[in-house]
């Protein structure tokens, strides 16, 4: 299979309980709750993305004939060193390209593998790292793995009822938007009210960071 990748690059983690290590993102083209496309935006199922992932053109994005070529990138990204290669995939939506193939080639090429996914298409077994951001309005069928990152605040979402849903690590990242002072503090006072969750900062935008 081919794969399409929007850009890749070497950044810090920004997000989460793995933020502040040295990653290569790989962010695949496409989404299954956008297109991606401002005139759709207001009647997306996800309307606050905060990501270009249409198309091939960003840097260190193309067309990738297979996961040889794919993986030889990323090590390309990261450089010969074999030590803690970390690779987070990303979107879009990666679950709409991620296969036995990427995730093989990855690990034969000595990476932990971390995923950042909507939840609306079940996580690949193989991953090592599996974050799941739900949307309201989707339907999450991977309701368990290392790390539940809920966007907040979010109509029509209950952190409450998510709490059964089966997480190593329970976190709530603030809205960015034109609100964000006030989703700032939406997001401190429901840690303080609920400490089965903890504030995820997208520290990459606060530090200039990709
Ligand atoms: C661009 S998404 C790509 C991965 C996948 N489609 C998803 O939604 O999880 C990466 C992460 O950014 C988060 N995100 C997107 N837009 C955001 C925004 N405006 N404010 C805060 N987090 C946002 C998503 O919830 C997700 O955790
Ligand atoms: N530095 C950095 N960390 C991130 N963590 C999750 C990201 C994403 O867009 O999936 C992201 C991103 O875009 N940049
Ligand atoms: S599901 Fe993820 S990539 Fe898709 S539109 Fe929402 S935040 Fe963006
Ligand atoms: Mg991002």
């Amino acid at each position: 299979m081919s794969y399409a990748v929007k850009e890749m690059f070497r950044t810090l983690q920004g997000e989460g309980v793995q933020a502040g290590r040295r990653a290569v993102f790989v962010r695949f083209a496409g989404c299954n709750l956008w297109s991606g496309r401002e005139q759709d935006r207001a009647t997306a199922v996800c309307r606050f993305c905060d990501t270009d992932f249409v198309g091939t053109d960003g840097v260190g994005g193309g067309k990738f004939v297979d996961a040889a070529a794919l993986v030889a990138a990323v090590v390309g990204f990261w450089g010969p060193s074999l030590d803690r290669r970390f690779v987070v995939l990303t979107g879009g939506e990666p679950m709409l390209q991620v296969d036995d193939a990427i995730v093989d080639a990855l690990h034969d090429a000595g990476f932990m593998i971390a995923i950042e996914s909507n939840g609306t298409i079940p996580a690949h077994p193989g991953l090592d790292w599996v974050c799941i951001s739900p949307k309201a309005g989707s339907n999450v069928v991977q309701r368990a793995g290392d790390e539940l990152k809920l966007v907040w605040p979010q109509a029509a979402i209950d952190p409450v009822a998510l709490e059964a849903w089966d997480f190593t690590h329970r976190l709530i990242q603030p809205l960015d938007d034109a609100h964000a002072a006030a989703h700032h503090q939406t997001c401190i006072d429901l840690v303080m009210e609920r400490p089965a969750w903890r504030l995820s900062l997208q520290t990459h935008k606060l530090l200039g960071l990709r």
